[in-house]
């Protein structure tokens, strides 16, 4: 048996796995990467890109539905799943293009096929093309990622429910559609394809959505979600299905008092994600996992095995692609001598419902439970003028300060919510006090001008803290007539 060395062995092409080959190779260390299916991992194939394609179209929809008053007069219109579907692709394929050449330009070997451990830093790879392959690398990176878990329920399996993979691959509008959890896939798909003209309704484990944000965040989901008549089932679990989705399916749902039948025609499963380490035969390579399969890793990402890393979900990092491309730079740096490590990440997140939310620092809850001293401050984004343009007026912001003016934390919902969350996170990296924002001149009219308003004419909550407050305490829109003159 033929065992081909490398200096270093990448497993998985997701987001750390493919810039750290990338990387290396392009300095002349001779660098595979194996990967099993998607080139360039998740993100670009069956995750962020793609949903967020197609949650535009969605958007597109809304903006044509002569009730959002726009002005704009169209004649009958209808959604053309197989052209959602289309754009979808052609974006996907441009990305893999790209990502095949970046392979080339670097010198990165790309290896499609299923790796396995046979010794330590020794992986067997059944190829794509068929054969077997042996590879040992000096040093080991694992980014093997994540798959959306099926829960153990009588006849799920069977029914054969679709995860966020087949749901970005619909020809077809699903006349009725049950989404199994209320977490970030949930509430993105519920929305775009309620838009597209699918009847939907959420069961929901806990009683309120995206249950690790602040309660008034979860209210002003359910809200929105109500708003675009998706049906929310609260505390309820699955019990059994019946049928197969895709056609007709039968879920028993128990609810706190009672049980119920739910009749659909397709269902999705978005209840969280199971890491790809099951089938990797970590044993033989000495590589120790915690209770949920996650590699255990120390906060340089080093496993428990000498010279080999983890990365990006595999290694129980928050789910989100950046904070993959941040593990990239923590190896990267202690592969080069620097000292970068996860500890203290500053992680900023966005969930891309419309409008969306955003947020980064601490919440409300966080700073209560570690008895964080602050003060809050809460506008509606009516307040802003560049919603009122937008006829886009849903939501509110609100900053967490502490005793020395420092921005805690920012969560804002609404419209250019992620864009207006960045503005506050280079703040918080800079420790700039939130007085800074005030006296910044930002462009009128555009989101992040709405930050002035935010400290100027919010209500200020915690009044402990009075003495520290500005003299303007409002949330008229008077902010318009001012800005406006
Ligand atoms: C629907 C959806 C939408 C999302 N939207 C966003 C978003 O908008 N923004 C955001 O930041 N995050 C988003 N996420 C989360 C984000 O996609 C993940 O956090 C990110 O893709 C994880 O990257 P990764 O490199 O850890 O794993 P992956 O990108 O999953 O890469 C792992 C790769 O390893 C390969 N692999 C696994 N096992 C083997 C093996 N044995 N041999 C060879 N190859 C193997 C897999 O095929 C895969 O290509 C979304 C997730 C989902 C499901
Ligand atoms: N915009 C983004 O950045 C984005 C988008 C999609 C996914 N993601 C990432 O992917 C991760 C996974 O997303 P997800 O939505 O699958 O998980 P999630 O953890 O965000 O939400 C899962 C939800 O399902 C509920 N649930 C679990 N089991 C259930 C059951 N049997 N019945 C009813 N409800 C149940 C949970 O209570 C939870 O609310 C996210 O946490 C996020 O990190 C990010």
């Amino acid at each position: 048996m033929k065992i081909e060395s490398y200096k270093n062995l990448v497993i998985g092409s997701g987001e750390a796995g493919k810039y750290l080959a990338w990387t290396l190779a392009k300095r002349g260390q001779k660098t595979a990467v194996v990967e099993r299916s998607m080139i360039g991992g998740s993100c670009p194939n069956v995750a962020c890109l793609p949903s967020k394609n197609v949650i535009h179209s969605a958007k597109a929809i809304a903006l044509v539905n002569p009730t959002t008053g726009l002005g704009v007069v169209s004649g009958s219109f209808k959604v053309d799943m197989s052209g959602v579907l289309h754009r979808k692709r052609k974006m996907i394929e441009a990305l893999t293009e790209t990502h095949l050449a970046t392979f080339k330009s670097t010198g990165a070997e790309l290896v499609l096929g299923e790796a396995s451990f046979t010794e330590p830093k020794t992986v067997q790879v059944a190829l794509n093309a068929g054969g077997t392959r042996h590879l040992r690398g000096d040093r080991v990176f694992l980014c093997v990622g994540t798959r959306a878990s099926i829960p153990d329920v009588p006849g799920l399996a069977l029914a054969e429910p679709m995860t966020h993979v087949e749901a970005l691959d619909l020809e077809r509008l699903p006349e009725h559609l049950v989404i199994l959890g209320g977490g970030y896939v949930g509430l993105e798909f519920a929305q775009a394809m309620r838009r597209f003209g699918s009847r939907v309704t959420i069961l929901q484990r806990g009683d309120r959505l995206l249950e690790r944000e602040d309660p008034d965040v979860s209210d002003a989901l359910k809200e929105l979600m109500k708003s675009e008549g998706i049906d929310i089932m609260f505390r309820s679990e699955l019990m059994s299905v019946t049928g197969r989705s895709g056609t007709k399916v039968k879920l028993k749902v128990r609810s706190e008092t009672s049980e119920k039948i739910v009749e659909a025609t397709d269902i999705l499963i978005a209840a969280g994600r199971s890491p790809n380490t099951d089938r990797l035969n970590l044993s033989q390579a000495n590589i120790e996992l915690d209770s949920r399969g996650f590699v255990q890793v120390n906060e340089k990402l080093q496993t428990s095995a000498s010279d080999v890393w983890a990365m990006g979900d595999c290694a129980g990092s928050p789910q989100f692609t950046h904070v993959g491309y941040d593990d990239y730079r923590v190896v990267l740096s202690n592969l080069t001598g620097g000292s970068r490590t996860t500890k203290g990440r500053l992680i900023p997140y966005c969930l891309f419902t419309d409008p969306e939310l955003a947020h980064v620092g601490m919440t409300e809850s966080q700073a209560m439970k570690k008895n964080i001293p602050y003060r809050i401050v809460r506008l509606s984004m009516a307040a802003v003028p560049r919603m009122q343009t937008l006829s886009e007026t849903r939501g509110f912001m609100k900053a967490l300060i502490g005793t020395e003016d420092q921005i805690l934390g920012f969560t804002v919902f609404g419209a250019e919510a992620s864009e207006m969350m960045a503005v506050m996170q280079m703040a918080m990296l800079a420790s700039l006090p939130y007085t800074f924002i005030i006296e910044t001149i930002f462009t009128h009219p555009t989101a992040a001008e709405g930050l002035i308003f935010l400290f100027t004419k919010g209500t200020w909550l915690n009044p402990q803290f009075s003495n520290m407050l500005p003299e303007i305490e409002n949330t008229d829109l008077s902010t318009l007539q001012e800005i406006g003159s």
